[in-house]
């Protein structure tokens, strides 16, 4: 089976030039098949502000109301998603950018009211994993913004979290597939004001046990969701670490199946 890294990059790492240029310098490195997807939760947040538009979260997920749909869709589709295809343009990647209704890559339904209304906010059904593979077949690397299309024509917003781990599940059945989390912290961390507290190794079991000790918060509630939700379904690989986590010696957390 052929190898493929699916590597989703927060959006507090595409804030800091720094920081991201190191990251798309590795990215640009990687030999084979990849796929990248990002965040930009941050800078959608602060371009609503400018605008006037307030911004409302629970549990680190997004309200989306139309406003804020047309801020992301104007944020994540356009200034992050062509700006990040552009340094990889210049880092020799042939890069494309998309958002999930570029061939019908990234199929969502409206997600339904229950306790809370999210608004304009996808739950994915279907990834085209033939579309994305004819892509990787020309040596082209696809670079997904956190936005779906639904089958009524309409975009929706999704965590870029879900959007990585459910690209990286439809592309296990066909190649081996490595998913890989990039964000602000070096892994999971024991103490989140501790960078060395590490934790290496985290399975369903001790996740349970993060969770209940209240040890994970924030936009960490749904990536380690979505980090097992990829182990459970298939993904051969799921790792959590820093701008560095491409590099082999780099300090992070690793997910085991159980
Ligand atoms: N135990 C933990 N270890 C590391 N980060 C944690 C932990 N608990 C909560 N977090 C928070 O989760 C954040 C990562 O989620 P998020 O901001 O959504 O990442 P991304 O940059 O990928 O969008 C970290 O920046 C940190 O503030
Ligand atoms: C529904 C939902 O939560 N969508 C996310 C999509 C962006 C994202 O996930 O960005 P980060 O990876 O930078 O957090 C949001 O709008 O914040």
């Amino acid at each position: 089976m052929k190898q493929l890294k699916v590597i989703k990059i927060g959006g507090k790492l595409i804030e800091d030039e720094g920081k991201l240029a190191d990251f798309l310098n590795d990215f640009a490195k990687l030999k084979g098949p990849k796929i990248l997807v990002h965040g930009g939760g941050n800078m959608a947040t602060e371009i609503a502000g400018k605008l006037g538009y307030e911004t409302k979260m629970v549990d680190g997920r997004r309200i989306t109301d139309e406003n804020s749909m047309a801020v992301i869709t104007m944020v994540y589709g356009g200034l992050i998603n062509k700006n990040i295809v552009a340094k990889l343009q210049n880092r020799n990647v042939n890069a494309i950018g998309l958002c999930g209704a570029d061939g019908k890559a990234i199929v969502s339904k409206k997600r339904p009211v229950k306790e809370i209304d999210f608004g304009f906010v996808g739950d994915i059904e279907n990834i085209n994993s033939e579309f994305i593979l004819n892509l990787l077949e020309q040596g082209i690397t696809p670079v997904f913004s956190a936005i779906s299309y639904s089958e009524t024509g309409e975009l929706f917003n999704t965590n870029a979290d879900s959007v990585a781990s459910e690209i990286a599940v439809a592309m296990s059945k066909e190649m081996e597939t490595e998913l890989l989390y990039c964000f602000e912290k070096k892994g999971v961390l024991a103490d989140i004001d501790n960078e060395t507290s590490i934790i290496e190794k985290i399975d369903a079991e001790e996740y349970q046990s993060l969770l209940e000790q209240k040890v994970i918060s924030d936009g960490m509630l749904p990536k380690l969701h979505n980090c097992f939700q990829a182990i459970e379904k298939g993904v051969q690989t799921v790792r959590l670490g820093d701008m560095h986590l491409l590099r082999p010696e780099s300090k992070h957390t690793k997910i085991l199946s159980s």
